[in-house]
Formats: structure tokens, C-alpha cells, sequence
């Protein structure tokens, strides 16, 4: 029957542009810095790029971090979206990245190794050093996180402590939209993103290791009935993609 007939469900899933910090090589997590002027033309080009092969959006997601919040921004706009609501939610926040924040990463792989720097960045339940309370970095001096208790608040995170509070998020909020086929775009980070699509695709503790989600890049997840994810994709030139997933993955070397 005509209405039983349901429409492919998909999710687009990007990281936001270029910021500054990334431009500068240095670790970022829940350091609330702008796009660089690049990460303002990846946004802008995503938007057209989201047109251009027809996709449009219901809601949105993003984090309460503003390189996620302004590529959102340039995507509506470029799309004429700038009409739809769109939830700020910390759970989808960058891994926070302890101590680390703020060092430039080369430079910690020449002091520390490129092992070690590897390790902090991509082993799956290696925290990086920790804030502590004092630190003007915790959270816990940032009005936007007064809701949260202080188990909430982290010194640290590793992807395995990301995913314990990503997850929950999309089991409960996001993945129940898509089900009753909205579309939806989540615009987030790195290592938040590294998280959900772990889950999607049941990719291993040791694989995830490999996996660098290059900024300012739609990724298109396909959805059957039971939102099993039965495909995803890029859009875009696969060699650029491929490129810039790689100078992502180069970022920790010291040389
Ligand atoms: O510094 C960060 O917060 C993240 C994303 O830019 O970096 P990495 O890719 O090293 O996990």
C-alpha cells in the first residue's frame, strides 16, 4: 500500500570547519574557539554542497560550542534554513581534552613522542592528563554548565567516556526524531562524531584508532525501517576527503 511505502531515513552528521585552534595545531576540546576564515568557507561550502545534491532539514543539532554552532549557522543560511529549530545540547560536545588543552600537538609529540601522542589522541580508553577544579579550564567556572552536576563536568575524557555520554543522547533524543522520519543534520566535533559513528557502524576499540573525520565534510547516514544503518557516505571529491582525513590523522607527529 501507497502509505505504508516509507522514505529512506538519513542523518547528516558533520564536524565543523576549520577553527582556529586547528589551523594553530593545537589540542581544542571544550576551549570555545571560532572558526578560522577557511572554517567559514567550509561551512559555507558544505551548505551549498547539502542544496545543490537536494537534502534539506527538519531540526538540528548541534553542541554548545561555537566552531559546531556557526558552521550549523552558515549551512542553514546557504540552505534558507535558518528557520528550523535547532537544540544545543553539551552531550555533543568535542572530548574533552584535559590538561592538553591548549598545547600545540607537534610540539607535545617532539616533548612527549609521537607514541604517546597517539595514544592520548586515538587510544580508545586513554585519558590525557587531567584539569583540576582550579583550573580556569574546568567547566565548572563556565555559566553554560551550571545545569550540570559534578559528575558531568570532566578534568578529562577519552573517546570511551565521550561515547558514555553521546550515546545516550541519540538513544534517547536524536535517533527517536530520525525514526519518525524527520530530517536531521547534527553538527558537532571530532572525537563526538568519532563516538556516534562507532556505534552506527560497530566498529571495533582497535579500528576506531584509524578513523579521522575530516572537518567541514557532510556524512550522509542511511537508515532501513529499524534504523539499522544499512549505508553512509561522503559527499563531496573522495580525494580531497581522503586528503583531509589524513592531515587530520597527521596533526600528532613531530616532525
Ligand atoms: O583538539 C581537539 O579537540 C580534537 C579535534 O580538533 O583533536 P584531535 O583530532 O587531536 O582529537
Amino acid at each position: 500500500m501507497r502509505g505504508n511505502i516509507m522514505a529512506i531515513k538519513k542523518l547528516v552528521l558533520i564536524r565543523h570547519g576549520e577553527s582556529t585552534w586547528n589551523q594553530e595545531n593545537r589540542f581544542t576540546g571544550w576551549t570555545d574557539v571560532a572558526l578560522s576564515a577557511k572554517g567559514v568557507e567550509e561551512a559555507h561550502q558544505a551548505g551549498k554542497l547539502l542544496k545543490a545534491e537536494g537534502y534539506t532539514f527538519d531540526y538540528a543539532y548541534t553542541s554548545v560550542l561555537k566552531r559546531a554552532i556557526a558552521t550549523l549557522w552558515y549551512i542553514q543560511e546557504e540552505m534558507g534554513l535558518e528557520w528550523i529549530p535547532v537544540e544545543k545540547e553539551w552531550r555533543l560536545n568535542e572530548r574533552h581534552y584535559g590538561a592538553l588543552q591548549g598545547l600545540n600537538k607537534a610540539e607535545t609529540a617532539q616533548k612527549y613522542g609521537d607514541e604517546q601522542v597517539l595514544l592520548w589522541r586515538r587510544g580508545f580508553a586513554i585519558t590525557p592528563p587531567a584539569l583540576t577544579e582550579d583550573d580556569e579550564r574546568f567547566p565548572g567556572h563556565d555559566p553554560r554548565y551550571s545545569q550540570l552536576n559534578r559528575e558531568q563536568l570532566p578534568l578529562t575524557e577519552s573517546l570511551a567516556i565521550t561515547i558514555d555520554r553521546v550515546i545516550p543522547f541519540w538513544n534517547a533524543v536524536i535517533k527517536p526524531r530520525v525514526a519518525s522520519g524527520e530530517r536531521v543534520i547534527i553538527a558537532a566535533h571530532g572525537n563526538s562524531l568519532r563516538a556516534l559513528v562507532k556505534h552506527l557502524d560497530g566498529i571495533s576499540e582497535k579500528d576506531i584508532l584509524e578513523l579521522n573525520i575530516p572537518t567541514g565534510v557532510p556524512l550522509v547516514y542511511e537508515f532501513d525501517d529499524n534504523m539499522n544503518p544499512v549505508k553512509h557516505y561522503y559527499l563531496g571529491n573522495p580525494e580531497e576527503i581522503a586528503a583531509k582525513s589524513h592531515a587530520v590523522a597527521s596533526q600528532g607527529k613531530a616532525a
